[in-house]
């Protein structure tokens, strides 16, 4: 096993991943099947780790946890710092009482006397060691207190500010990148913390034992540090051998696991039996499965040799501390009682020693994800929504774009270009285009997701009062803002959650809930159901069931009208509905309109837009036509028109419709 040796952060074992992967994997995934750059960017620092960079980092790290603690609950940190003292003075108390006992034991004289006479420092023995019980009881109740409001507040604090995040900023891979990573880190303050207390306990009980077998002899405190550098260094190597084995089964577990979950996916069923792809991956399964277990096997033996290396040197040092200990207790350099506490201090320290690397080892681990988390925060705050921002018109009635033209990141071609129209209240306008014509995009520049390059959206009274997307309160912006994308969030949750989540910001109102499903025509069906609104909307769970994609859709609707904006955008809103239930979901937003709402609509159902009071025609990012459904039809070879006599030729009708909305509702359920 090799790392690659370059200051770079690249993953160990480039050279030989060729050889080591199995044709499945080649076939399968092209190759390993590696996490993105972001994930696996601690692989270089870690696989390099050396005991002169943990002991380094150590302070850092105690430092971050001790802060971050001392934010969260400053009792519970002292609590757990003063437990961890105490341990530290009643292990070195430990130790003078044992050499007391060991100095009565060794005296000359009756067995008896000797006995009474030890009798103090064996008292003091047993306190010291029921103090030890209860400051180690009292650290892991302060600890365990600490622990959870540490991890609830990093993950909070993370959470919180990667929902603030511009959404076109997570549209930027290197953005996208730090956010994600920071992920990682959000459980790491808590282990470090558990952690640190480990590594302190440790480290305090060793400096307490330095601190006592110095003061009996200064030879002792060498001898120490002469078995405790070998033991040390052998714990370092098997530690970061242990990482670089993790790293190395990692993506073939990851193989090995993604495809099997595929056997098992309701989804996958059909062509798992039909098309064989069962087959093809269970035999790719066995293939990964005994490269796996060659490399363990690989893995295992150099492992023991290295053990071997260590341990070797460990007795070595161990062998010669041993032997100055008898050269001192034969020359009378040191008496016997002390020998004997020396060597029982030697051997509970270096005993603690490979626990205590292994444990800094994992400190630096999760310092490097908690480190990402800090930095993901960072970056979040750097590209927050503005939290602040001039109120909205009280009585806005229209939101006018002007001019605007939007690109995505890494994008070479604009989404939007130059864009001006006007959406306005008790009015449906609809937008229509060829696919990738700028729709999509457009109605998250409306609705404040996305800040234009270049133009204005102004939200309107009809008074003359406006106010500028980037100078608006973005949070009264959304507030006045309801949305059903094309690709709508399918909580799994229950039916009632799926509704309510829709105004997320408001205690759920079970009425308007129940009115909002039976605008959307679902209330029939949830209420039908076995568990009614109780009913978890995915299979799998207890309560469970599964719904059609029409039945999410109207699901979706419901949330967006539960919402009640005054600015509704839906995106695709029938597109998996049945006829009768698509007609009366245009219907629903027809009436939404008539009662005030500003209704958006993207769709390629042009039979619906031609009531819309305006359309707008989207091409390659600009608007190519505007006007009602007459105006476009009138057009001579205008797009609308063209696509509109392209739709309406495979019913066979070669005139528009005149009313394309046909006026009997389906008299049945709305399942
Ligand atoms: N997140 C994104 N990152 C980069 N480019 C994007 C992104 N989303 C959309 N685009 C590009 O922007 C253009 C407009 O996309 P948009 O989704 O707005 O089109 P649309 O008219 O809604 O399409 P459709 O009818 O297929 O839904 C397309 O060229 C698309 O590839």
């Amino acid at each position: 096993m090799t790392t690659t040796g370059s200051g770079r952060d690249t993953p160990p074992d480039t050279k030989a991943e060729d050889t080591r992967i199995s044709n499945a994997e080649r076939e399968l995934y092209g190759g390993r099947l590696r996490y993105d750059h972001s994930f696996v960017r601690h692989e270089g620092p870690l696989t390099r780790l050396s005991f002169g960079h943990m002991a380094t980092a150590l302070p850092r790290m105690m430092g971050m946890v001790l802060r971050t603690g001392w934010q969260t609950d400053p009792r519970a940190l002292a609590g757990v710092v003063a437990a961890q003292l105490g341990q530290g003075v009643t292990s070195a108390w430990g130790l003078v009482a044992v050499n007391s006992v060991l100095t009565e034991l060794f005296a000359d004289g009756p067995t008896a006397n000797k006995l009474r006479d030890a009798l103090p420092s064996l008292v003091l023995l047993g306190a010291t060691a029921v103090t030890a019980a209860l400051l180690a009881a009292w650290s892991t109740a302060m600890s365990g207190r600490l622990e959870p409001q540490v991890e609830r507040a990093v993950s909070g604090r993370y959470y919180a500010a990667v929902t603030r995040v511009e959404v076109e900023a997570t549209e930027r891979p290197e953005i996208q990148r730090i956010l994600e990573a920071g992920k990682f880190g959000t459980d790491s303050a808590r282990n470090m913390l558990r952690l640190s207390v480990g590594v302190g306990n440790v480290l305090i009980g060793m400096v307490a034992a330095a601190v006592v077998l110095a003061s009996l002899h200064w030879a002792l405190l060498p001898m120490l540090l002469a078995i405790a550098l070998p033991k040390g260094w052998g714990a370092v190597r098997s530690a970061r051998r242990d990482y670089i084995s993790r790293l190395n089964w990692v993506d073939h577990r990851r193989a090995i696991a993604s495809l099997l979950a595929y056997l098992t996916r309701p989804h996958a069923a059909g062509e798992i039996r039909v098309h064989a792809a069962g087959t093809k991956l269970l035999a790719g399964y066995e293939e990964m499965s005994r490269l796996t277990e060659a490399e363990q096997r690989r893995l295992a033996r150099a492992q023991a040799s290295t053990d071997l290396v260590a341990g070797v040197f460990a007795g070595l040092a161990s062998l010669a501390c041993y032997g100055l200990l008898w050269w001192l207790l034969s020359t009378g350099g040191l008496p016997l009682a002390v020998g004997g506490t020396a060597v029982i201090a030697i051997r509970t320290s270096t005993a603690r020693l490979t626990s205590l690397v292994q444990q800094v080892n994992r400190l630096y681990e999760e310092l490097l994800f908690l480190t990402d988390t800090e930095t993901a925060v960072d970056v979040a705050g750097e590209h927050a929504i503005p939290a602040a921002g001039t109120a909205l018109p009280a009585a806005v009635d229209r939101v006018r774009v002007q001019d605007v033209s939007f690109t995505y990141p890494g994008a070479y071609v604009p989404a939007l270009k130059q864009v001006s129209l006007t959406v306005r209240r008790g009015e449906v306008t609809a937008l229509v285009g060829a696919n990738g014509s700028g729709k999509t995009t457009l109605t998250k520049v409306l609705a404040g997701l996305l800040l234009p390059a270049e133009g204005d959206v102004w939200w309107e009274d009809g008074n003359g009062a406006r106010v500028e997307l980037r100078e608006a309160d973005r949070a009264g912006v959304f507030a006045a803002v309801g949305l059903l994308a094309q690709d709508f969030p399918r909580w799994e949750m229950t039916a009632a959650a799926n509704v309510a989540i829709g105004a997320g910001d408001r205690p759920r109102d079970m009425d308007r809930v129940r009115t909002a499903a039976q605008d959307a025509n679902v209330l029939t069906l949830v209420e039908g159901l076995p568990h009614g609104w109780d009913s978890i909307v995915f299979k799998g769970y207890e309560r469970g069931v599964q719904l059609s994609g029409g039945q999410w859709q109207k699901l979706g609707t419901a949330r967006s009208l539960y919402r009640g904006a005054p600015f509704l955008f839906v995106d695709e809103p029938t597109s998996a509905l049945d006829p009768h239930a698509e007609i009366a979901a245009f219907e629903g937003l027809w009436s939404l309109a008539e009662q005030g709402h500003a209704v958006v609509l993207v769709t390629h159902r042009l039979a619906a837009t031609a009531k819309a009071d305006r359309i707008y025609v989207l091409a390659g990012g600009r608007v190519a036509e505007e006007g009602t459904h007459d105006e476009l039809m009138a057009r001579q070879k205008g797009v609308y028109q063209g696509m509109y006599t392209a739709q309406a030729a495979q019913f066979g009708l070669s005139a528009p419709a005149d009313s394309p909305l046909p006026t009997a509702r389906r008299s049945g359920g709305d399942s």
